[in-house]
């Protein structure tokens, strides 16, 4: 793939546009099984745990080593940002990064792309740079939620000019130094406004405690990541009372992470599996995880699908059964997407509900997957915070992607099933796996 920040591999770069990336849309007709889909995947590392890793590794008291990172348009957008704020970040082997911190500074702009990750963890960090730090990304980016991080920060003592809506652009001036102490959020929109402040605590100096006020936090396992995180980077941190969260100041140590293959990315090659009654594992998962791969499991079971662990990997095998589900997806936001394309495909209705903060992920995606999933011939009701969904005649159809990998990610399990299932922009995937139109195509081609 394209070493170059962002760039969408086999895509033509027209014009830089609000300090990201415009590419001309990549068209693409999604493969259809002719068998089941049996085969054994490698996938690349973890988003959030990449995420993650670069950051307390740029503010660790030493260098650090990365293995296994995901090397997609996210995470090297997360890289190129740390490196504009001084910090070595050695991206040239794939398989292997080092992080050098040093003291941060500005100025510098960092470019976000349509990264929530980067938007909502990399602030927190720049106010401990001495300077003057400008963010902006993608259009739609712009849209995302932030002010409730924007006005955290304020009330910790730092200065962050935005535009009227606190969202991007935004400028956060520096002064070396953030004092901490305590901090009220409401974290209902998205956790990673908590874990983008907690991921930097330790070095304020006061640290931090963090309260939740306002409907619950979505994405709880996300939240464990960043505890477990933090602590094996020596933080000291109290998560034991709901809603709370205090950060001790201190040292945050540099040491060697080792990134587990990324199960999000993974759902889709488990949804061929579930869908053409064949069996996918992902190699190299690992005996404990810090993702949520229970929750994950118990969606696949729930569909109908047997999983399985292994030394070979974690394996999900199709039984010829896919049924409805009524499930809440709030642990698990983002696989939504491709557990509503599966929903689609399904022997009954589902109903998919607790979501409503994923209106404001890299689209509103339930309204994307009401409008698109009606397209293919599914029945789809739209609800505040999820969809119901009745399987109809499926059709091929034009998907759109909305610039959203998980969208992609659902028209190519619907185009498993259904011929001339045609998406607008296959390119969107590099946001977190470059390489999915062509092992999407290998997998395929194995039924
Ligand atoms: O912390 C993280 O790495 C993430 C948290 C979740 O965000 P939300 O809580 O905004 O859904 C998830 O959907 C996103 O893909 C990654
Ligand atoms: C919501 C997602 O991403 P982001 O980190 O940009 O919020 C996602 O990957 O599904």
């Amino acid at each position: 793939m394209s070493r170059e920040a962002g760039r969408r591999p086999g895509t033509v770069v027209r014009r830089r546009q609000n300090g990201g990336v415009t590419a001309e849309p990549r068209p693409w007709l999604a493969p259809t099984a002719t068998g089941p889909v049996t085969t054994t995947v490698r996938l690349p590392g973890s988003k959030s745990m990449t995420a993650r890793a670069l950051i307390l590794a740029a503010l660790a008291d030493g260098p650090s080593v990365i293995e296994a990172p995901l090397r997609a348009r996210d995470t090297v957008l997360m890289a190129s940002g740390l490196r504009a704020l001084g910090v070595e970040v050695d991206t040239s082997a794939d398989d292997r990064w080092t992080v050098t911190p040093g003291p941060l500074r500005g100025p510098a702009r960092v470019d976000v792309g349509l990264a929530g990750t980067i938007t909502r963890f990399l602030p927190p960090a720049a106010a401990l740079a001495e300077g003057v730090v400008e963010f902006d990304g993608d259009p739609h980016m712009r849209k995302r939620p932030l002010r409730p991080i924007v006005a955290a920060l304020r009330s910790l003592g730092v200065t962050v000019g935005a535009s009227p809506i606190d969202g991007l652009p935004l400028t956060v001036h520096g002064t070396g130094v953030v004092e901490g102490g305590e901090a009220v959020i409401d974290a209902s929109a998205s956790s990673q406004f908590v874990s983008g402040l907690l991921l930097s605590a330790a070095r304020f100096a006061k640290g931090l405690t963090l309260r939740h006020e306002g409907p619950p936090v979505p994405s709880a396992p996300h939240l464990r990541m960043t505890a477990h995180m933090l602590r094996a980077a020596g933080a000291v941190i109290d998560d034991s009372v709901a809603d709370v969260w205090r950060v001790e100041p201190g040292p945050l140590h540099g040491r060697t992470w080792v990134i587990e293959p990324d199960l999000s990315g993974a759902a889709p090659f488990f949804a061929a599996a579930a869908v053409t009654g064949g069996a996918v594992t992902l190699a190299g998962w690992p005996a404990d995880s810090w993702q949520p791969v229970d929750q994950a499991i118990g969606i696949f079971r729930a569909l109908g699908a047997e999983v399985t662990r292994s030394a070979e990997g974690l394996t999900v095998r199709g039984t010829g059964t896919l049924r409805g589900i009524t499930a809440d997806l709030s642990e698990v936001g983002e696989l939504t997407p491709v557990v509503a394309a599966l929903a689609a495909l399904a022997e009954g209705p589902s109903e998919l509900r607790g979501v409503e903060h994923i209106r404001g992920h890299e689209t509103d995606r339930i309204t994307a997957l009401a409008t698109e999933l009606s397209r293919v011939g599914a029945e789809v009701t739209e609800f505040r915070d999820g969809l119901r969904i009745a399987p109809g005649a499926p059709r091929g159809a034009t998907f759109e992607t909305y610039a959203d990998h998980r969208m992609a990610h659902a028209a190519a399990v619907i185009g498993l099933a259904v011929p001339g299932v045609h998406l607008t922009d296959v390119g969107c995937t590099s946001k977190t796996l470059p390489e999915f139109p062509e092992l999407w195509a290998g997998l395929v081609a194995r039924s």
